[in-house]
C-alpha cells in the first residue's frame, strides 16, 4: 500500500528564508501524529505544504498525489480545519450544517448534530451569536462528521475551555478514529495530546528533529532523578539534558538501558513536553 505521506528534501522558501529546510517524512495509514515544534519552527508551513495550500521545492505526496498540482482531486479525501478557519457569521447553525452537506460529498450530518447534541451550542442561534468556544466546537463537529481518509488540525482546540478540550480528544478517538484514517495534530498543548498520539514529529527551525512513535519514546528516553550521592556516577553517562530545581537533579538519558539508570536512583518515562523542551534546548 501506497504511504499516506510522503516527502523527501521538502523545501519552502518565503523569499531569503527558507521556512522548511529539507524534510523527509514518511507517514503510514492509520496513525495519530503530533506536529511539535516552537512558535515559528515551521509547522502550518509543512501542513500548509501536505494541503496543497502552498507551493515547494523537492518531492510531496499525499495519497499519491503531487499536493499543489492536484489539490482538488486531493480535497476529496482530506479535511482540515486550522486556527484562523472562519463560519459565516450570519449563517445559523443548523444552516453551516446544510451547507456542507450540500458541497461534501462525504459529509454525515447526523453525525455533526450528534457531536453538537453534546455540547452547549443552539442549533439555531446565528454563528455572530455563540462564544468563541462554540464556534470551534461548530468547527470540529462539522469537520468530524467528514468521512476523510485525512484530517489534519492545526491548533484545534483554541479557544476551548480545558474539559472541552479533553471532550473534543475523547470524542475524536472513541467517534472519528479508526485504522483507515489518519490524523496530523498541531498543538502547543502538548501535555494534553500525549495519550491519544501514535505517533510525534519534532520541528526546529525547518527541519525534523525526531520522528518516532510514542511506543519508541517510551522505549528509549527516561528521565533520572538520582540520589545525591549518585549524581557524579549518573553525570558521567552523558545526560542529554541536566535541570536542578529545589535541591533536586534531575537527568534526561536517551538510548541508555533503563536498568543502567535504576541503581542511581529514580527513573520514570520522559512526558512530550520535557522531551520537546530537552529537543529544542540541545545543540541542533
Ligand atoms: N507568508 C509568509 N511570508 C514570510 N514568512 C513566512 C510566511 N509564512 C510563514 N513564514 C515564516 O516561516 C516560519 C515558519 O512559520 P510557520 O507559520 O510555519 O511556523 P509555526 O511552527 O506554525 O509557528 P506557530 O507555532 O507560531 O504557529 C516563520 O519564521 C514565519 O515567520
Amino acid at each position: 500500500m501506497t504511504k499516506l505521506i510522503k516527502a523527501r528534501n521538502l523545501r519552502k522558501s518565503f523569499g531569503p528564508f527558507e521556512a522548511l529546510k529539507g524534510v523527509d517524512l514518511d507517514i503510514e495509514r492509520g496513525h495519530i501524529i503530533g506536529i511539535i515544534g516552537a512558535n515559528g519552527a515551521g509547522k502550518t508551513t509543512l501542513i500548509n505544504a501536505i494541503l496543497g495550500l502552498t507551493d515547494y521545492d523537492g518531492e510531496l505526496e499525499v495519497m499519491g498525489l503531487p499536493p499543489y498540482a492536484q489539490r482538488d482531486e486531493l480535497m476529496k479525501d482530506v479535511c482540515f480545519i486550522s486556527d484562523v478557519a472562519i463560519l459565516p457569521k450570519w449563517m445559523t447553525v443548523i444552516q453551516a450544517i446544510d451547507f456542507v452537506e450540500g458541497v461534501h460529498p462525504k459529509f454525515d450530518r447526523q453525525k455533526a448534530i450528534h457531536f453538537l447534541a453534546d455540547t452547549t451550542v443552539p442549533l439555531n442561534k446565528k454563528i455572530r451569536q455563540l462564544s468563541k468556544g462554540m464556534i470551534v466546537q461548530v468547527h470540529l463537529a462539522l469537520v468530524m462528521a467528514i468521512d476523510a481518509s485525512l484530517l489534519v488540525l492545526d491548533e484545534p482546540t483554541l479557544g476551548l475551555d480545558i474539559l472541552n478540550r479533553k471532550k473534543f480528544y475523547s470524542q475524536l478517538l472513541e467517534d472519528y478514529f479508526d485504522e483507515e484514517k489518519t490524523i496530523l495534530i498541531t498543538t502547543h498543548q502538548v501535555d494534553e495530546i500525549e495519550n491519544i498520539l501514535s505517533d510525534v514529529i519534532f520541528i526546529r527551525e525547518g527541519r525534523i528533529m525526531e520522528q518516532s512513535s510514542m511506543e519508541e519514546i517510551s522505549q528509549h528516553w527516561f528521565v533520572l532523578h538520582p540520589t545525591t550521592d549518585n549524581i557524579d556516577a549518573a553525570r558521567a553517562l552523558g545526560p542529554q539534558q541536566v535541570q536542578s530545581t529545589l535541591g533536586r537533579t534531575a537527568m534526561v538519558f536517551n538510548n541508555r538501558p533503563r536498568s543502567e539508570l535504576e541503581h542511581l536512583g529514580d527513573v520514570s518515562r520522559l512526558s512530550l513536553s520535557d522531551l520537546f523542551v530537552t529537543l529544542m534546548t540541545r545543540d541542533a
